[in-house]
C-alpha cells in the first residue's frame, strides 16, 4: 500500500479544531473580552472545501462572515506535546476562512449553547493548497489578507496572535490528543465583514499565496 500524501491531509476525515479570540483586535472589534487562556470550537471534515467549490450560505443565516486565518497542518500526532519540540509536530500550514454564520453566532452566545451551527456547516472551512513547512520559515511573522470583490477587509500579522502556535500545540494536545493531518485554525486579525450570494472572495498570505472562492445560496 502506498503511503498517504500529507498535501491531501482534507481528504481524510481529521479533526479541524479552531481557536477563536487570537488576536486582541478582533476580539474588541466583536465586544469580546481578551482570552487569558485560548478559546477552543470544532468544525467537522465535511467544512472543507477547495478551489472550484462556492462557499454556501447557510438557509438559516442572513450574515455570513468571512475570516482569514492561518491553517497549521499536524505531521505527528501526539498528547501532551510540549511547546519545545511542538514545531516538529507541523507538517505545513494551508490558507484558511472560518466562514461564521454570525447572526446565530450571537443568538448562541446570547443563550449560552454551542456555536456548531454558526461554525461548522458544510463549505464553513475554504482552504488552500497545502503550503509545506519549509515555505514558512517564520509562521509567527506573515500578513494574512482578504479582500472582498476587491476591497480589501482584513490584513494582520501573525505577530499579533496572543497565542502562539507551539503554545496552542501543547494546549491543544494536553486536552485533545492531536493526529496526523489534524488542522488548527489560528484565529483572525480584525476586518471581519458580511458576504452575500455572487461575491467573491480573494486572500492570501503576504504575496505568495493566494486563494479565490464565489460565494454562493444553496437553490
Ligand atoms: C468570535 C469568533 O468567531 C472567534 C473566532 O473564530 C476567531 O477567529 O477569533
Ligand atoms: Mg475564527
Amino acid at each position: 500500500m502506498s503511503a498517504r500524501n500529507i498535501s491531501r491531509f482534507w481528504e481524510w476525515g481529521r479533526k479541524i479544531i479552531c481557536v477563536g479570540r487570537n488576536y486582541a483586535d478582533h476580539a474588541v472589534e466583536l465586544k469580546n473580552a481578551i482570552p487569558s487562556e485560548p478559546v477552543l470550537f470544532l468544525k467537522p471534515p465535511s467544512a472543507y472545501i477547495k478551489k472550484g467549490s462556492p462557499i454556501l450560505v447557510p438557509f438559516y443565516s442572513s450574515n455570513l462572515h468571512h475570516e482569514v486565518e492561518l491553517g497549521v497542518v499536524i505531521g505527528k500526532g501526539g498528547t501532551a506535546i510540549p511547546q519545545a519540540s511542538a514545531m516538529e509536530h507541523v507538517a505545513g500550514y494551508v490558507l484558511c476562512l472560518d466562514m461564521t454564520a454570525r447572526d446565530v453566532q450571537d443568538e448562541c452566545k446570547s443563550k449560552g449553547l454551542p456555536w456548531t451551527l454558526a461554525k461548522a456547516f458544510n463549505t464553513s472551512c475554504p482552504i488552500s493548497d497545502f503550503i509545506p513547512k519549509e515555505k514558512i520559515p517564520d509562521p509567527g511573522s506573515i500578513n494574512l489578507w482578504l479582500k472582498v470583490n476587491n476591497v480589501q477587509k482584513q490584513n494582520g500579522s501573525t505577530s499579533q496572535m496572543i497565542f502562539s502556535i507551539p503554545y496552542l500545540i501543547n494546549y491543544i494536545s494536553e486536552i485533545i490528543s492531536l493526529e496526523e493531518g489534524d488542522l488548527i485554525l489560528t484565529g483572525t486579525p480584525k476586518g471581519v465583514s458580511s458576504v452575500q450570494e455572487h461575491d467573491e472572495l480573494q486572500a492570501g498570505i503576504d504575496d505568495t499565496v493566494t486563494m479565490t472562492f464565489k460565494v454562493d445560496r444553496k437553490s
